[in-house]
């Protein structure tokens, strides 16, 4: 049986961006198993609040600990444990669409990593395009290779920043079903969402993300060039 201590815990994270302040005291535990979704309206700090639990950005105060490991994007030990997708990956022009799942999936030392690159190429439907570079892909075929990158490498925690972007109606139920096999096999998951089908399909656990209080009297008064 899947062992139940977290996955990652999140305690009393602050950020602010020059005088606004975006997060204040966020703390999360996740455990193996769980999927939480991150739900607000824009710009409340949902993003923000992910890329400090994958280690992008540096909270103010606060810490982030996946399985008790201080969170580092570059600790080799929590990139085996954490796959995620955030942003748009930056993909590299010459590389197609196969060679960007081989090179993940043998990064990280996938046992049969052709297997694997096939199954998932597949399953991201993407197989008429495997030899097209990154560039000719349309906008959606791009988020399904990004979400592809993150299903071919060993992973106990999924974290997703609105990953139904751009997706059309299949494929947000495909995500839907993936994302709920994914839990169901004892993976860790937070995502962001705007996507009402996914929170209820796939979620354990809504959190609802506001702007700090004075969060935005404080981006008015910069807005109307004033100090506050
Ligand atoms: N690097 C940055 N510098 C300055 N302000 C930033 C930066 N990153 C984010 N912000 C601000 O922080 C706030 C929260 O942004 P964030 O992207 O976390 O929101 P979100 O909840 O993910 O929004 P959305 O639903 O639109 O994706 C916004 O007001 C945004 O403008």
């Amino acid at each position: 049986m899947a062992s139940r201590a977290p996955v990652l815990t999140a305690t009393d994270l602050t950020k602010s961006y020059g005088p606004s302040r975006i997060v204040e005291g966020f703390s999360l535990t996740v455990s193996p198993g769980e999927a939480v979704a991150l739900t607000g309206r824009n710009g409340a700090g949902k993003s923000t609040i992910l890329r400090m639990l994958v280690g992008a950005v540096r909270p103010d105060e606060g810490r982030v600990e996946f399985e008790g490991l201080r969170m580092s994007e570059t600790n080799p030990e929590i990139r085996k444990g954490m796959a995620s997708v955030i942003d748009d990956l930056d993909f590299f022009p010459d590389l197609s669409v196969v060679e960007h799942l081989d090179l993940l999936a043998r990064a990280h030392g996938v046992p049969d990593p052709e297997a694997i690159v096939d199954e998932v190429l597949a399953e991201v439907q993407l197989v008429p395009q495997s030899g097209q570079l990154p560039g000719t892909l349309s906008s959606g075929q791009r988020r399904r290779l990004a979400l592809g990158t993150a299903f071919v490498r060993p992973r106990r925690l999924l974290v997703l920043d609105e990953p139904e972007q751009r997706l059309d109606v299949e494929g947000v139920a495909w995500l839907a079903a993936r994302l709920k096999a994914e839990r169901a096999r004892g993976l860790a998951i937070v995502l962001a969402s705007h996507e009402p089908y996914l929170v209820k399909e796939v979620a354990t656990r809504i959190v609802a993300v506001h702007p700090p209080a004075g969060a935005e009297a404080v981006a008015d008064a910069v807005a109307d060039g004033g100090a506050a």
